[in-house]
């Protein structure tokens, strides 16, 4: 069973996911990816260069992430030409990674862009976490000490709460505690393995 996992930034996502995998679940998980084939020395990150030029590198030879995301998220068109470099080479190793999974297995793909890349309609279903745009922010604050200017950048470029809510199968509201959210994430595996 392929199941699609999505939520804006700093909704809970991960933490579902790692609740998911707890329970059984076999994870495959976007961002990690997306880190991994532009890592240094790949022939991802030499793309990269190539088109945003060698500022774009730290000292030790690595992508300077918070330089690219300062770039990026002001800069539509930059975005584009970044997510058409990386989103292909994360596609072609999700496809391997998948091919690995057990055939019995429930393989949760957790796609921040999910929405956005129009692909929710592939996936036996989707769980989609909702938060509040404020609670969004706080953790955006809190743990990555990100200004709220900043997070606001980062969700205005990503599909709207409603756009999310749209492709839900299962939605999975991130309002209270960790331990609610423990249990409704227990439910919905649930369904899932009876399903
Ligand atoms: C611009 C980059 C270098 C900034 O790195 P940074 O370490 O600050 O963020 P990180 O990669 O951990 O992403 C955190 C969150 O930002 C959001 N985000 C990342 N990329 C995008 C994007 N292209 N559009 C909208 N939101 C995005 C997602 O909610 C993601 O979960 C990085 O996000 C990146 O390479 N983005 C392009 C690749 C991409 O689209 N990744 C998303 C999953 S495939
Ligand atoms: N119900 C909750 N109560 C308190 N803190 C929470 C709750 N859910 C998530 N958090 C915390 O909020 C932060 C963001 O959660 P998480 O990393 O799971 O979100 P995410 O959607 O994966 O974020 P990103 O898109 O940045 O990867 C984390 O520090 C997490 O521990």
């Amino acid at each position: 069973m392929r199941v699609g996992l999505t939520g804006g930034i700093a909704s809970g996502k991960s933490t579902v996911s790692s609740i998911l995998r707890e329970l059984g679940a076999v994870v495959i998980d976007a961002d990690l990816i997306a880190r991994e084939v532009v890592a240094k020395g790949t022939p991802g990150l030499a793309a990269v260069v190539e088109a945003f030029g060698p500022e774009m590198l730290t000292p030790e030879g690595e992508l300077d992430r918070p330089k690219m995301g300062a770039l990026v998220f002001e800069d539509d068109a930059a975005r584009r030409r970044l997510e058409g470099i990386v989103h292909p080479l994360v596609f072609e190793r999700y496809a391997e990674l998948e091919a690995a999974a057990p055939p019995d297995a429930i393989v949760v793909h957790d796609i921040p862009l999910l929405v956005e890349s129009g692909r929710a309609e592939e996936f036996d279903a989707v769980i989609v976490v909702d938060a509040h745009e404020d609670h969004q922010l706080e953790r955006m604050v809190r743990d990555r000490g990100w200004t709220e200017e900043h997070g606001r950048s980062r969700i205005a470029a990503q599909a709207t709460r409603e756009e999310r809510r749209a492709v839900a199968t299962y939605l999975i509201e991130n309002t209270g505690t960790r331990e609610d959210l423990r249990r409704k994430v227990t439910e919905v595996f649930a369904e899932l393995a009876a399903a």
